[in-house]
C-alpha cells in the first residue's frame, strides 16, 4: 500500500506545484450563466444547487488539474444543502480523482474512538460492511481535530495505514482569533505547541518512503513565525497551509512551512482561485463566462509566485 505522502510528493513533482485549490462553492458567487441554465431545468430547488455546484466545480477542476497536485473541498459549503449538497460533494471528489487529483476532505472530524472509527470509515475507508461496494466519500486525506487525544485519532491513523490515506490535524489555524485558545500557556508550552508535540508522536506509525508521515498538520499561512517554529517540531509531517490569497497571506508567509528539502507543505487557496473572475487583477481580463480561464490564470500565478519565492530562499526542489 503506497503511503499518502509518497503519492502527494509524486503529484507535486509531476505538476511542479505546491498549490491546493479549495473547492468551496458559494451560490451567490457562481457565474449567472451556470445558474440560469440549471434553474431552467430544475427550478430553484436544492437539486438545482447540487447541479450548479457540480457543473461549476467540474469547470474549475478542468481548468486547474494540470497545474496542481491536490484539491480541498470544504464540506460546510455542501452540507448546508442537505443530501443534495452531499451528493455534489461526493461527485466533486470522484471527478477530481478521475482527473488525477488527490483530494483532501476538509471536514475537521473527530469524536470518541468508536465514533471516530465511523468518521474514518466514511471519509477514508474503502470497502463497506458487505465488502462489495465503495465506502463513503473515498477521499485521499481528511482534516481532523486532535482535541480528543489518541483514542480519537487512532482510527484515522489506521485508515492511513490500511488504505494509504492521509490526515491533517489542526495545530495552528489561520483565523484571527486562533490564539484565544491556541496561545494559552500549559505546562508543556502553548496549546498549539503541545498539539504539535502530539502530532509528532502520532506520526511515527505511518511513514512513507520519502520520510514523511501520513499524519500531517494544518498550519495557517497567516502565522509565519509560528509556522517556522512548528516546522522544527514536526519535521516529518506535511503541512496543509490555508490563508494564502483571500485571508491576506502571500508567498513569503508560506515559506517557513516548507522544509529545507523544499517539500513538506501544500498551500491552499479557495476564493482566490475559484472566484478569480470577479477578483483583482483577473476581473479586468476575464468575464464571468470566462471563469475557467480566470481560475487557470490565477492558479498558474500562485504556483509561480510560490516556486519563485522558494527559489529565492534556496528551497525549490527542481
Ligand atoms: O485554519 C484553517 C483551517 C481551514 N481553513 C479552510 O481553508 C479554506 C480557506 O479558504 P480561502 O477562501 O482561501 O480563505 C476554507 O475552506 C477554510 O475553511 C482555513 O482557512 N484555515
Amino acid at each position: 500500500m503506497s503511503n499518502f505522502t509518497d503519492k502527494l510528493k509524486a503529484a507535486i513533482d509531476e505538476k511542479e506545484s505546491f498549490v491546493c485549490v479549495g473547492l468551496d462553492p458559494r451560490l451567490n458567487r457562481i457565474p449567472d450563466h451556470i445558474k440560469e441554465e440549471v434553474v431552467k431545468e430544475y427550478g430553484k430547488t436544492k437539486e438545482a444547487v447540487a447541479e450548479i455546484f457540480i457543473k461549476f466545480n467540474k469547470g474549475i477542476i478542468d481548468a486547474v488539474h494540470q497545474h496542481v497536485p491536490i484539491v480541498k473541498p470544504q464540506i460546510a459549503f455542501y452540507e448546508q444543502y442537505g443530501h443534495q449538497g452531499i451528493r455534489a460533494y461526493e461527485e466533486t471528489i470522484k471527478y477530481a480523482q478521475k482527473k488525477g487529483l488527490l483530494v483532501i476532505a476538509d471536514a475537521k472530524r473527530n469524536d470518541i474512538g468508536s465514533t471516530a472509527q465511523a468518521y474514518a470509515d466514511g471519509y477514508l475507508g474503502e470497502v463497506d460492511f458487505w465488502e462489495e461496494s465503495e465506502f463513503g466519500f473515498g477521499a485521499d486525506a481528511l482534516t481532523v481535530n486532535g482535541y480528543l487525544g489518541i483514542d480519537g485519532i487512532q482510527p484515522f491513523i489506521d485508515s492511513c495505514e490500511d488504505y494509504g490515506k492521509g490526515i491533517f490535524i489542526l495545530v495552528r489555524t489561520s483565523n484571527p482569533s486562533a490564539g484565544d485558545l491556541q496561545d494559552l500557556e500549559t505546562d508543556n508550552g502553548k496549546v498549539y505547541e503541545t498539539m504539535a508535540e502530539l502530532v509528532n508522536d502520532w506520526r511515527i506509525e505511518s511513514k512513507g518512503k520519502n520520510g514523511y508521515s501520513a499524519v500531517g498538520a494544518v498550519v495557517g499561512a497567516t502565522y509565519p513565525q509560528e509556522a517556522e517554529e512548528l516546522r522544527e517540531v514536526m519535521k516529518e509531517s506535511y503541512f496543509l497551509v490555508p490563508g494564502y490569497g483571500a485571508q491576506g497571506a502571500g508567498a513569503k508567509e508560506v515559506i517557513p512551512a516548507f522544509n529545507e528539502d523544499g517539500y513538506g507543505a501544500v498551500v491552499n487557496s479557495a476564493r482566490g482561485i475559484i472566484f478569480a473572475y470577479e477578483r483583482k487583477p483577473w476581473q479586468e481580463q476575464f468575464s464571468a463566462e470566462e471563469y475557467q480561464e480566470a481560475s487557470q490564470a490565477a492558479v498558474k500565478a500562485m504556483r509561480n509566485d510560490i516556486n519563485e519565492t522558494l527559489d529565492e530562499y534556496g528551497k525549490l526542489p527542481w
